[in-house]
């Protein structure tokens, strides 16, 4: 048994308590007993020595006996050991020892001399008690009478003394009787109990302490059998429940600490799969704590950096005011989402999303959590979308998505503006809410085959509008595939082009079609002469070509306008094509030349239409107003014998169609070689006509134009060339083949720097003639630089502009009024002249005329050579009269003879010009003819000549 064990200690209390009670016990009932000893003895000794004294105080023979009584008697106490009576003298007189008597008192050792000395300065009795001796020494002093009178003056001692040392012995013994055995039995009785105790409490304690040291070793719990007294099986019951308990405990806690576990691990693997920083922050925006596990460029500083400071210190302003922001809201409202912030991250925009949470302190302190999550990439994305969504919406092309069971899910504005579906009207349904009806199922199959098959269709398809027009549309349909490869969606791009077919059509028409009267032109005539002559080769069937030339149109252009002449003609054309059959190609090849191809037609046919159609043609016109005659010339070609292209044939058909104009007009003529000849001829003039300016054969003539007074006003230049083997070839024959061919541009400028040269030489020469007038084409009035190189020939030649004048004819200034106007306005503020040639010939606009900067009306010839019959008169009259309102110069051109010259001097025209004064001449000539008529003078002024 170890000293230490709950059992020895028990035992060992026990039994020390034991023996401490008994020890106790036993001294203090020794102790007690001995007190009343002594206290007996005290009591005793005090009566006894008193009664002693009392026989002492008178001696007499009687007391002697009595005191020898009252010693035998005193002898019988075993207490009392001493008996001493000392007479006053200090001698024993009485003793229980007879040695003793005799003695004096004063030599007895068992007393000291203070004894002595209190006993006899008192009257009382003393008592002295020596426990450790175990006597109790009791004395009194007495006076006894001197002869039974006086009291002795010394007093005697009666002394006694108990010895208490056996009686305490016994009392010893007596108590120890009293207190072993009980002693003894308790001791049994606390073994028993001990044992006991060990046996139905310690040793089942014992149980329990080694299966607590088990479960602290080793955490090992087994229920214990429940041992030992009724309130150990009780504890034992209480352990085993208490054991189970635990072990109910232990697993849920165990449960939890893996739960707990999980949960620390799902939290690190949490914080592991978050791409994101995460801070804890004060509600001023300090950063307490930092979570991050991605690289280090996603902070703007280190985490360490970062604890403890402010957002403030570690951010721009406004990044740092938005952090702030997202802490206050989610401190209010428990949580703040959205908020984002811009940090530049390595000369980088990177962007964070912040969500904060409100994270309460249990001292009722608040932080937030705030989550930066990087969305650098999906910010692009939106600004990528957000630009894709304003692209879309303002794309100009309609714009349709659809699911994958082609149900409409979006629509751009475009798509709206082009087919008036609202997006409320049309989401949900499928495209063929757009169906126009033209296209049947095969269409829509093939489309959707190819859609599927190459996951993209484009192509023109007819759709259907909400107001139920339908119109074209240039279609792109492509298929979105989802990651999984599946169709998602498919999107359909389309741009309306009714506008774009209109167009095309209209450029068709320009391109095949005359605009003015819807003929087919040129162009499309070639095609279906090239059919047509291909057919009749292989077929070997005739084939005719018919040129019709309206005659004088010209002039009716002219006199009624160019709207009058349009009228006529398209009235033409209607009434050509009520002749033809659908075979026939009736084409209108500009102004008033009709080209009739007549496929599988022989001579006698095209003949027979021939005549059909100078019929058609020659009835009256009724238009605005006007009854207009106008009679065709028409010249027929047959292929192949006159050409078996259709060049050749129209060059066939224009020659004849001349020969019908030369002859009579208003019929028709076949082709025939001496036409051949004529054409061919013309062809070679013109291609010389291209080389005559390099081999300077152009040259210019000049005709004087003069005042009525006979005074020189100038000279109009007018252009010959001089053909080597055809001698002077005059312009009215190559100035119309130079504008067919455009060689007019080159020639009018040639003409122009020649004639402005020629003036130059004369000034320089001291021939100063007044102006030269130049004829310009309607081609080389239309040139764009026209005024720029007149001002610069002008300028290089250092002439004034007013030294020259420029003819043009009326159908050039109204082909084009508004243009022309602007035109003379530049050069008539340069200073240069501007006439209009041919006036009347033609139907001059007065409004315009009005407002056109004219100088001088150039009346036309034809006026002037019927004066003489007094036809002209009128219209002279009239001309010279509204010249005169505007302020025009007029000019007579033409004049021969002086009855002209005196019918136009009486109707008050200003100019003359003819060969009644001169001819076109050479310079060489002019130079002599001004001399001859003495109208050079040494200053120019005066010049005159006979008129
Ligand atoms: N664009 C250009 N046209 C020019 C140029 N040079 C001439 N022409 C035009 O050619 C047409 C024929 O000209 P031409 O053969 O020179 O005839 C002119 C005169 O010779 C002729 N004339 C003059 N007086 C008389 C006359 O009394 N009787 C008569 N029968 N003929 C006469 O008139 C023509 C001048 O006409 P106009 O120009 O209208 O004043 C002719 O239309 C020329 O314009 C040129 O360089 N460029």
């Amino acid at each position: 048994m170890r000293l230490g064990s709950l059992k020895s200690q028990l035992v060992l209390i026990v039994a020390v308590m034991v023996v401490l009670t008994l020890g106790g016990a036993y001294l203090i009932g020794v102790s007690s007993r001995l007190d009343a000893e002594f206290a007996d003895a005290r009591r005793d000794g005090l009566q006894n020595v008193f009664r002693l004294s009392q026989y002492l105080l008178a001696e007499s023979e009687l007391h002697q006996e009595d005191i020898a009584q009252e010693l035998a008697m005193l002898a019988t106490d075993p207490r009392i050991s001493q008996v001493l009576i000392a007479d006053p003298q200090g001698i024993v007189r009485h003793a229980l020892d007879r040695q003793q008597l005799g003695q004096e008192l004063a030599l007895q050792s068992w007393f000291d001399a203070s004894l002595l000395q209190s006993l006899r300065s008192s009257r009382l009795g003393v008592v002295q008690v020596d426990r450790r001796q175990g006597s109790v020494l009791v004395g009194i002093s007495y006076a006894p009478l001197e002869r039974d009178v006086v009291r002795s003056k010394q007093r005697g001692i009666v002394l006694l003394r108990y010895d208490l040392n056996a009686t305490a012995q016994q009392l010893r013994w007596q108590v120890l009787q009293v207190f072993v055995l009980p002693g003894v039995m308790l001791l049994l009785l606390v073994l028993l109990l001990s044992w006991l105790a060990q046996r139905y409490v310690a040793g089942p304690l014992g149980l329990l302490r080694a299966a607590t040291l088990r479960y602290a070793k080793d955490g090992t719990l087994q229920p214990l059998p429940e041992v030992g007294v009724q309130e150990v099986r009780a504890l034992f019951r209480a352990f085993n429940t208490l054991q189970q308990q635990l072990q109910d405990s232990l697993g849920m806690l165990e449960a939890q600490k893996q739960a707990a576990s999980q949960l620390v691990q799902e939290r690190e693997a949490l914080l592991l799969a978050v791409p994101d920083l995460l801070f804890e922050m004060s509600p001023e925006g300090r950063y307490l704590q930092v979570w991050s596990n991605t690289a280090r460029d996603s902070l703007s500083a280190t985490r360490e950096q970062l604890l403890g400071k402010l957002a403030h210190q570690v951010m721009p302003l406004d990044a740092a005011d938005t952090v702030c922001l997202a802490i206050r809201q989610a401190l209010q409202q428990g949580v703040s989402r959205g908020q984002r912030i811009c940090l530049y991250l390595d000369c980088e925009a990177r962007w964070f999303e912040l969500s904060a949470a409100r994270k309460d302190g249990p001292d009722g302190s608040g932080s937030c959590i705030v989550l930066s999550h990087d969305i650098t990439i999906r910010k692009h994305a939106e600004d990528e979308l957000q630009l894709w969504a304003q692209v879309f919406a303002a794309a100009h092309n309609g714009i349709l998505v659809t699911d994958s069971f082609r149900n409409i899910v979006l629509i751009n504005s475009a798509f709206t503006r082009i087919t008036g579906y609202e997006q409320d009207d049309i989401v949900g349904r499928t495209p063929s809410v757009l169906s126009s009806g033209r296209h049947d199922e095969g269409f829509y199959r093939r489309m959707w085959q190819e859609i599927t098959n190459r996951g993209y269709w484009q192509g023109e398809i007819w759709n259907r509008r909400k107001n139920g027009e339908i119109f074209p549309e240039w279609q792109s349909i492509s298929a979105v595939r989802g990651e999984d490869g599946e169709v998602s969606h498919y999107i359909s791009v389309f741009s309306d082009i009714s506008s774009q077919k209109e167009a095309e059509q209209y450029i068709r028409r320009l391109a095949y079609f005359d605009s003015l009267t819807g003929l087919p032109n040129r162009a499309l005539l070639q095609d279906h002469a090239a059919q047509a002559l291909s057919l009749s080769r292989h077929d070997n069937t005739p084939l005719a070509l018919m040129f019709i030339d309206l005659d004088r149109f010209k002039n009716i252009n002219d006199t009624l306008g160019h709207s009058v002449g349009d009228q006529l003609l398209v009235e033409v054309g209607r009434r050509l094509l009520s002749l033809l059959q659908e075979k026939d190609t009736l084409t209108r090849l500009g102004g008033d030349e009709f080209i009739i191809l007549l496929p599988e037609t022989n001579e006698s046919g095209a003949g027979h239409l021939a005549e059909s159609v100078v019929r058609a043609l020659s009835t009256p016109y009724y238009l605005s107003g006007y009854e207009l005659i106008s009679t065709p010339s028409i010249g027929i070609a047959m292929a192949p014998v006159d050409g078996s292209t259709l060049e050749e044939l129209l060059r066939a058909a224009d020659a004849a169609m001349y020969r019908a104009k030369a002859e009579g007009r208003s019929t028709f003529r076949f082709f025939t070689a001496q036409m051949q000849q004529r054409s061919a001829a013309r062809l070679k003039l013109e291609a010389e006509l291209r080389r005559a300016l390099d081999k300077r054969e152009l040259q210019l003539y000049y005709q004087p134009q003069c005042n009525m007074q006979g005074q020189l006003v100038g000279v109009e230049a007018l252009l010959r060339w001089m053909h080597p083997e055809l001698g002077v070839v005059s312009p009215a024959e190559f100035i119309p083949l130079a504008e067919e061919s455009g060689l007019i541009v080159p020639i009018g400028m040639w003409v122009l720097q020649e004639a402005i040269g020629q003036m130059r030489e004369w000034r320089e020469r001291g021939i100063r003639v007044p102006a030269v007038a130049v004829n310009l084409s309607a081609l080389q009035f239309r040139q764009p630089q026209l005024v720029e190189q007149v001002a610069q020939l002008l300028h290089e030649a250092a002439l004034p502009a007013g030294c020259l004048e420029l003819e043009l004819t009326e159908s050039v200034v109204l082909e084009d009024p508004d243009d022309a106007l602007g035109l003379m306005e530049r050069l008539h503020n340069l200073g240069v002249g501007l006439a209009i040639d041919d006036f009347g010939t033609g139907y001059s606009s007065l409004n315009y005329l009005r407002r056109f900067p004219v100088d001088r009306l150039k009346i036309d010839r034809s006026f002037v050579q019927d004066l003489e019959q007094g036809r002209g008169i009128a219209i002279v009259r009239a001309i010279v009269s509204l010249a005169r309102s505007l302020g025009f110069v007029t000019i007579a051109e033409g004049v021969e003879t002086t009855a002209q010259l005196e019918q136009l001097r009486r109707l008050h025209c200003d100019q003359v010009q003819g060969f009644l004064f001169a001819r076109p001449m050479a310079v060489i000539q002019l130079e002599a003819w001004l001399q001859r008529h003495h109208v050079v003078g040494p200053d120019g002024e005066g010049w005159n000549f006979e008129i």
